[in-house]
């Protein structure tokens, strides 16, 4: 059995002619050779996957197999690899080639198993890497286009209860929103006492009574007239920062030293001014059950810790499960990452953006809170431009989030934490599954994450290969 980069070295190799003529068209390439029971279920997913990359490419395709063409159902394992071009055909076409196999699935218990990918049950049929790049291009062009001019200039937002939560070494105050843009409960986990809900303060109506006021939240009495009178004299935000779309200024990851040239620690912006956002996103996964395919879970505590630690702060907790994508399309982007695609891919193989998040309701969640000005917790690039976008928000800076995997301790020399990372990596003789996530983010989704992490080149010089090592493609 080749294995998943020998399938793809295959497409490079005199095995697979190129011509400049051929190598325009995606190569299908189809191994039917080994022998064993349990994954037919797989293999048909993978057909799927594949034909529904070539049916986005609506074109020809040249499709190969293993020499075994004719004798698809069984066959000894030991044949030799006999890789052919058998013809080129429409990808239209592939429908029957595809059924022919399904048939044959269905009809022998003992088809079907590539563990020599790494993936025990990865598909064994796949399309190049070079095709999928080029379906998945188109796919991610026409959806990102598509997905941002739906984006909602305007959302209104009404936090409806707002509540006391008991935190270690203090408290923090969970807003619950609605809002007119979709059904969900967002929230906005509040730290400081002073920040206040223009929509929760406001009375819901003639008869309603203190007690209404204190079940809701809201304050009363004589407090009630001081946040009024706060909320009344909100400084409006600035009609400068209008349409301001670059506001990438570092203030330095989250214990590291930050740069004294910066202007929060030259003292030009206050805690006050502008406090620590954290703009999140639903992760069931990460935040819940404590999955390391992501970050999420980490990113969230973090958030919370250095937060609180500053006093001050808010993290605008919005569920968009998945990136928008919800969770149940989310597990089934994992069961493609598990056949080796990449969080990017597998959302655009299932028809989704690549991020299908907008933040409409965060920054009106934010301007509701009174916060105009803020330092963003994050390293998405995407997000900052959505937030400032058409918006009177002004990110004075963004502050990244790296993992605490990669720190040695809080704080230090950020040198020396990178190295122990390594070290670290090394010695656990793996990429963890969430570092590759990581690093798909700042590869391909604009994350300002320098990957500090081992490149691949790197990586593999050292004797470590992907495909073996670790199980996904995250
Ligand atoms: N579709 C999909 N969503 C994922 C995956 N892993 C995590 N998520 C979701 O991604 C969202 C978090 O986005 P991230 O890209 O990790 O981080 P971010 O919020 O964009 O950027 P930061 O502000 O830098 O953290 C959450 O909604 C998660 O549920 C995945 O593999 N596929």
């Amino acid at each position: 059995m080749p294995s998943a980069s020998q399938l793809v070295d295959l497409e490079s190799t005199t095995a697979v002619p190129s011509t400049p003529a051929e190598a325009t068209l995606p190569k299908v390439l189809s191994d039917n050779q080994d022998v064993a029971p349990a994954s037919k279920g797989h293999f048909n997913a993978s057909l799927d996957m594949a034909l529904h990359l070539l049916e986005q490419q609506k074109g020809q395709v040249q499709f190969y197999n293993n020499g075994l063409d004719g004798d698809r159902g069984r066959s000894d394992s030991a044949t030799p690899i006999n890789w052919s071009r058998t013809t080129d055909i429409p990808s239209s076409g592939l429908r029957k080639e595809f059924d022919s196999y399904k048939n044959i699935d269905a009809a022998a218990d003992d088809l079907i198993l590539d563990a020599d990918r790494g993936y025990p049950d990865s598909p064994r049929t796949c399309v190049s890497r070079a095709s999928s790049a080029a379906a998945i291009d188109t796919a991610s062009a026409t959806n990102v286009v598509e997905h941002k001019a739906n984006e909602t200039d305007q959302v209104n937002v009404e936090c409806k209860v707002r509540a006391r939560i008991p935190y270690p070494g203090g408290h923090f105050y969970l807003h619950l929103y609605h809002t007119d843009e979709d059904d969900k409960e967002h929230l906005a986990i509040v730290f400081g006492d002073d920040i206040r809900s223009a929509t929760l303060e406001r009375s819901t109506g003639q008869d309603e009574t203190d007690m209404d006021r204190k079940i809701r939240g809201a304050s009363t009495g004589a407090m009630r007239k001081m946040v009024e009178y706060d909320i009344a004299h909100r400084k409006p935000a600035s009609e400068e920062v209008n349409n301001k779309t670059e506001v990438v200024e570092s203030i330095g990851p989250m214990g590291f030293d930050t740069d004294p040239s910066d202007q929060f620690v030259a003292g030009r912006i206050s805690v006050v001014d502008a406090p620590l956002v954290r703009i999140h996103s639903e992760c069931f996964t990460g935040e819940t059950v404590s999955s390391v395919r992501c970050d999420c879970g980490y990113q969230l505590a973090e958030a919370m810790r250095v937060i609180q630690q500053e006093g001050r702060g808010v993290i605008v907790y919005l569920r968009q499960e998945g990136r928008g994508i919800g969770l149940l399309e989310k597990l089934k982007a994992y069961n493609l990452q598990d056949m080796g695609h990449d969080t990017v891919d597998a959302n655009l193989l299932l028809n989704h953006p690549a991020d299908a998040r907008t933040y409409g309701s965060a920054r009106s969640i934010l301007a509701d809170l009174g916060i105009p000005k803020l330092r963003l917790l994050t390293n998405n690039t995407d997000k900052i431009r959505q937030l400032c976008h058409r918006s009177h928000l002004e990110v004075v800076c963004h502050v990244p989030m790296y993992p605490r995997w990669w720190s040695t301790s809080e704080g230090g020399d950020p040198a020396a934490q990178l190295s122990y990372a390594r070290h670290l990596a090394l010695k656990k003789g793996v990429m963890g599954e969430a570092d590759k996530y990581l690093r798909t983010k700042a590869e391909r989704m604009g994350h300002m994450l320098t990957m500090q992490l081992m490149d691949r080149d790197e990586w593999q010089n050292l004797g470590f290969h992907e495909d073996t090592d670790t199980k996904t493609g995250t």
